[in-house]
């Protein structure tokens, strides 16, 4: 299997007054086409871990490789251009609420990210808006969907451009349990037939693992001498976990 991205020894703290915290990741690896499911109590940091893999936020220290780029001398760098470039082409993302525009068209959402990454494809759209059950609604726009169909629009966006990597926090958090089920099942499905690798943030493992995901739990750690809490997100290198 060859690795989509990696982390080595990353660290990123928020040294606020009143909590401070560190999220530590010590080994890291995604192969390309792979799903896993990130675990954690509220305040583990799943979130800030997904920022720094969607090049939004940089880690404080450690390495970070993505596509074969070195992240770490990007951000050094201060190549931000670069980065929103790379997020822009090869990285799709499903936020907890859907985060569509409400003055587009659920077709005009989905096409936004093709058009960011210069790759517009009328075609894939079609063909994702028909495998997620939303080729009737495209005309419409968000606030006349149901939030499954918004969810859903989401997902079609987060895929159009073709992304190497989905990354979803919390998707399933606004929607019926019920649906939360068919939300995490369908992500996989689709990134499974697109080949993109996957990564979903949740509090809920076992709804993970009933999706079929395998989950990665993060060990958390009650503030130490300095007050720091910390949580921990380990995964062994794929060669070692083969
Ligand atoms: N910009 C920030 N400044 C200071 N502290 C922050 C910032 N962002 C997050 N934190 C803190 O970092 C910790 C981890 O937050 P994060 O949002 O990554 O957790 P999470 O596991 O995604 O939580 P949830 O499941 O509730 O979304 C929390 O203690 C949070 O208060």
């Amino acid at each position: 299997m060859t690795a989509l991205l990696s982390l080595r020894d990353v660290r990123k703290a928020y040294r606020g007054d009143a909590a401070p915290f560190a999220l530590e990741v010590p080994r890291f690896e995604l192969a390309e086409g792979e799903a896993l499911a990130l675990a954690g109590p509220s305040g583990s940091g799943k979130s800030t871990l997904l920022m720094m893999l969607a090049l939004a936020a940089p880690p404080d220290a450690g390495g970070f490789v993505f596509a074969g780029t070195d992240i770490m001398r990007l951000w050094r760098g201060a190549r931000r251009d670069a980065l929103a470039a790379l997020r822009a082409r090869r990285i799709g993302v499903v936020p907890q609420t859907g985060g569509l525009l409400s003055y587009l068209t659920a077709e005009a959402n989905i096409a936004l990210t093709q058009r960011i990454a210069g790759r517009r494809d009328a075609a894939r759209l079609r063909m994702l808006a028909e495998e997620l059950g939303i080729a009737a609604q495209l005309g419409r726009r968000p606030a006349e969907l149901s939030v499954g169909q918004r969810q859903r629009v989401a997902i079609a966006r987060a895929l159009a451009h073709r992304p190497a990597l989905v990354l979803a926090d919390e998707p399933t958090a606004s929607v019926h349990p019920e649906l939360a089920d068919a939300v995490l099942a369908l992500l996989r499905r689709e990134c499974a037939a697109s080949g993109a690798a996957l990564l979903v943030a949740t509090h809920d493992p076992d709804r993970a693992a009933r999706a079929g995901y395998p989950v990665l739990a993060c060990a958390t750690h009650a503030p130490d001498a300095s007050g720091v809490a910390r949580s921990v997100f380990d995964r062994p290198p794929l060669a070692e976990a083969a």
